[in-house]
């Protein structure tokens, strides 16, 4: 994924979207679809997106029994989107059948979408996942566990906070994506993240990708601050 920044698209319809990309014009991104946006908007607003040239990670995080699972892939897959995603504690079989739905509706010639599995999420603490799932481990070996489990799937990568990505990378390999959300400067809110990082700090770690929602798209200005973004994760690249 060559060290991308995805954008989160975090709206509630297409027009705020539009609005948003408005004076990014020309620019083709890295963008990321989550539930809120294609739950309004369906199918529809992945095939515009890509018409104006962006990358698509499709962030539905799907978990549920195998079989289901397989079929919504397998739909999924026509969007040709570049990423998406299941929940790891969904089990390797259900990761498993995720990954057989994707190479069913690949056409020939098309590319199967990379297909990554969300291990905690960054908004989980160790405290919530000992105390609210019941999880008797640290964080970080529940993380590697689900991380691991996923690479057995067979799948590509996983979701992670870039605290993690550091031990995933020496555990299964550098090639074995780790995307990162949960990225915050120094100067930013945190909001409802628990497990944050730099940017600084997940380009050192070789994260795969950082995905960056509201310091960009709830900005006074997107565009400036998208630049300043880039700037830092390239600047910490060199
Ligand atoms: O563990 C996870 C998995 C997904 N996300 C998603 O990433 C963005 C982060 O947005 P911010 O505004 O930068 O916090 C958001 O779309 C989440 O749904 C995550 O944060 N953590």
């Amino acid at each position: 994924m060559d060290n991308s920044l995805i954008i989160a698209l975090d709206f509630p319809d297409g027009k705020e979207v539009e609005q948003f990309l408005q004076p990014f014009k020309g620019q083709e991104l890295f963008v990321k679809v989550g539930m809120e946006l294609f739950y309004q908007e369906g199918p529809a607003i992945v095939r515009l997106l890509k018409e104006a040239g962006h990358r698509i990670f499709l962030d539905l995080k799907l978990h549920d029994i195998p079989n289901t699972v397989k079929s919504a892939m397998k739909g999924l897959a026509r969007l040709q989107c570049d990423v998406v995603n299941v929940h790891a504690s969904g089990g390797k079989e259900m990761m498993e059948a995720a990954l057989e739905g994707l190479e069913a509706g690949t056409a020939a010639g098309e590319k199967r979408p990379r297909c990554i599995a969300v291990t905690q999420l960054t908004s989980t603490s160790q405290q919530q996942m000992n105390q609210e799932q019941l999880i008797p481990v640290s964080l970080t070996e529940s993380v590697l566990h689900y991380a691991s489990l996923t690479k057995a799937a067979g799948l590509d990568g996983v979701v992670c906070s870039a605290l993690e990505a550091g031990l995933i990378r020496q555990n299964l390999g550098p090639s074995f994506l780790t995307v990162c959300p949960g990225i915050r400067m120094q100067t930013d809110q945190v909001q409802d993240q628990k497990r944050i990082a730099t940017p600084e700090f997940a380009r050192e770690s070789g994260v795969s990708a950082i995905v960056v929602g509201r310091s960009i798209t709830r900005a006074a200005d997107p565009l400036a601050s998208f630049k300043q973004w880039m700037e830092v994760w390239k600047g910490v690249k060199q």
